[in-house]
């Protein structure tokens, strides 16, 4: 059994994590943007490990993320309960209909729009990191733009904190995987009217190099 695998979106992202890890055994990957990417990287990753007899024991999708406005604030630390796909379902007159209620036999939902975090890992990671924000984050593929949208989601989403675009997939892979997954997220940008000026990666990094002792 080897250690944990931490999965990231984009490079910076990974190094900022590596520069706070104190657990060798930790395996950080930049992989990709987007759930798709992610999640097929993540499954790759895990059966390359499995087959060379090294299974990961968890995996954590980790990055910054848009946070919501009131809920969380720049540079905050994210434990997600769960990893909600937001954009999987239909549209409809009356509105978003997600894709557990548009009557598809349940076998083909697979994980279903709502992936919950592993119990056990999120209580480790909440023990090592008590200040950390938790609740629901949203897995996108479009950064949410507009005052409309962020509204939409801040209603359907009363309990989520948070939006990134990989938790998802990489909660899906582990899934299938049978690995526990959990995501770990720093708060760069308020969600809202794109306003590419105000995000704040780079107290978002610190942030993650912050919290990534939590990782082992
Ligand atoms: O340009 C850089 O130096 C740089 C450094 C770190 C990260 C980036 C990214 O572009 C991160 C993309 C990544 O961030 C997540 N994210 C952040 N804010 C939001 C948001 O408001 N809505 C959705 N996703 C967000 C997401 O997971 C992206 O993959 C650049």
């Amino acid at each position: 059994m080897t250690g944990l695998l931490v999965v990231t979106a984009v490079p910076a992202e990974a190094d900022a994590v590596c520069a706070g890890l104190t657990d060798a055994t930790v395996t950080v990957a930049p992989v990709g943007v987007g759930p798709a990417v992610a999640g097929a990287a993540t499954a790759r990753l895990l059966a390359l490990a499995e087959a060379a007899g090294r299974p990961y024991r968890a995996v954590v999708s980790a990055g910054v993320a848009g946070g919501f406005v009131g809920r969380v604030e720049v540079g905050d630390i994210v434990l997600g309960t769960a990893s909600i796909a937001a954009d999987l379902g239909a549209e409809s007159p009356d509105g978003f209909i997600p894709v557990d209620e548009l009557g598809m036999p349940p076998a083909l939902l697979g994980n279903g729009s709502v992936v919950p975090v592993d119990p056990r890992l999120l209580a480790a990671l909440r023990a090592a990191l008590p200040s950390a924000a938790t609740g629901a984050v949203l897995t996108v593929s479009t950064v949410t733009g507009t005052a409309a949208s962020t509204e939409e989601l801040r209603r359907r989403h009363p309990g989520a904190v948070a939006e990134a675009m990989e938790g998802y997939g990489v909660a899906v892979a582990a899934a299938q995987a049978g690995v526990p997954f959990a995501e770990l997220r720093t708060i760069s940008n308020p969600i809202g009217p794109r306003d590419r000026d105000a995000w704040r990666l780079r107290e978002a990094l610190t942030a993650l190099t912050t919290a990534a002792p939590a990782l082992r």
